[in-house]
């Protein structure tokens, strides 16, 4: 069923009557990359499932162009499926392994020879056609999980964290491998990772996840730059969270106090004078300058990271920051840090962080507060 669109319109499910996803609205266009991303338990299985046709919906529907879908059994709605544990023959060759969905559709021989050969090229495996999936790599054994769910043509590719189980260099190799097939092939993909570089470096869109509900949609760059929330942007890299105050407004710009810092900011959102805050910025938009200029702080960790450092700098008030860049303090070093206020991104708080970040503003420790929402 190939489609131009497939809309998922609040799609909910729940399980002993707690929802798991919550009114998920999205349009996958025919040719799109999308990436569910989100921390463990957010739900991303659960959509993805419910998109297959493995779990019923508890309400919604799901519909490819005016067709309605979820009441399409599995099998019917014409998707491949990658999944971490492989879940190849172990007793067929790769070759056969690969060929076996064509040859369940009853294909001519010829056909589903010339189709079998054609997936084993594409994912690179002519040499070990021949070999079972036990005298494979981890790496080969995806790309066999691969080749098998392309090999049907399928309308839309659905993944749930497909190189969770390999080690980080093949991880890289596997990513771009994606990404190529995708793009060849021109086929439609949902990815599902909890990891945001993963996320970033393969889809058109993402649509981020926490507790079953949709934190926000947009392209890798919108997310990056332009995060809505702070549960987003502590996704999205920015490690320094701040649990702040909002003190005056002027113009597009807001100062935020606490824990003996004055810094100026960007609002996102509503905040008002006097409000508790989170303030957030990633390490790379950080800058060392003398002490007398930034946010006086000392350095207590230098990480080398190839052209750039890691520098963990901490206040008189025991704050700390993380920075990255291609100057190189020593331990101990008394630096200045500068915060870009375009950079500082100040978010309001809702009752649900209470309990997530439950520091009052003028303690110290807004790291440890922070962490723990992850
Ligand atoms: N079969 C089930 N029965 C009961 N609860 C379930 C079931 N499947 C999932 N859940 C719950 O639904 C929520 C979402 O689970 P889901 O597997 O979709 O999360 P996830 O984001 O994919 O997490 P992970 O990355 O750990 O796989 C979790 O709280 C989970 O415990």
């Amino acid at each position: 069923m190939k489609f131009a669109q497939l809309r998922l319109d609040g799609v909910t499910r729940s399980f002993a009557g707690h929802d798991a996803l919550t009114d998920l609205d999205l349009t996958v266009r025919s040719g799109e990359f999308i990436a569910l991303l989100g921390p463990s338990g957010c739900g991303k299985s659960t959509a993805l499932n419910c998109l297959a046709g493995l779990l019923p919906l508890t309400r919604g529907s799901i519909w490819s162009d005016d067709t309605r879908l979820d009441t399409v059994p599995a099998e019917r709605r014409g998707f491949g499926m990658v999944f971490q544990n492989y879940a190849l023959f172990p007793h067929m060759s790769v070759r056969r392994n690969i060929a076996f969905g064509l040859q369940m559709r009853r294909l001519p021989r010829a056909e589903v020879r010339r189709r079998t050969e054609e997936a084993i090229r594409l994912v690179r495996l002519e040499e070990h056609a021949t070999k079972l999936p036990g005298q494979l790599s981890g790496g080969q054994q995806q790309r066999v999980a691969i080749a098998r769910a392309v090999v049907l043509e399928p309308s839309l590719v659905l993944m749930d964290e497909p190189l969770s189980n390999l080690d980080a260099k093949l991880r890289l190799e596997m990513r771009t491998e994606i990404r190529r097939l995708h793009q060849s092939l021109g086929l439609t993909t949902v990815y599902v990772t909890h990891d945001q570089e993963e996320a970033l470096s393969l889809a058109d869109r993402l649509v981020v996840l926490r507790a079953g509900r949709v934190q926000q949609i947009g392209t890798p760059e919108e997310l990056h730059t332009r995060p809505v929330n702070w549960h987003v942007a502590d996704f999205m890299g920015y490690r320094n969270l701040l649990r702040l105050r909002a003190d005056e407004r002027t113009g597009s710009e807001v100062v935020v106090t606490g824990h003996g810092l004055r810094l100026v900011g960007t609002p996102v959102g509503p905040v008002s004078a006097g409000a508790e805050v989170v303030a957030g910025v990633r390490p790379e938009d950080l800058r060392i300058t003398g002490p007398e200029e930034g946010v006086p702080a000392v350095v207590e960790v230098v990480e080398y990271q190839g052209r750039e450092v890691a520098v963990e700098a901490r206040t008189a008030e025991g704050v700390q920051f993380n920075l990255r860049t291609e100057v190189r303090p020593t331990l101990g070093d008394r630096i200045g840090i500068a915060v870009d206020p375009v950079r500082l991104l100040v978010f309001p708080t809702d009752e649900a962080d209470a309990g997530l970040l439950d520091e009052p503003v003028d303690t110290v420790s807004p790291g440890p507060a922070v962490e723990g929402a992850r």
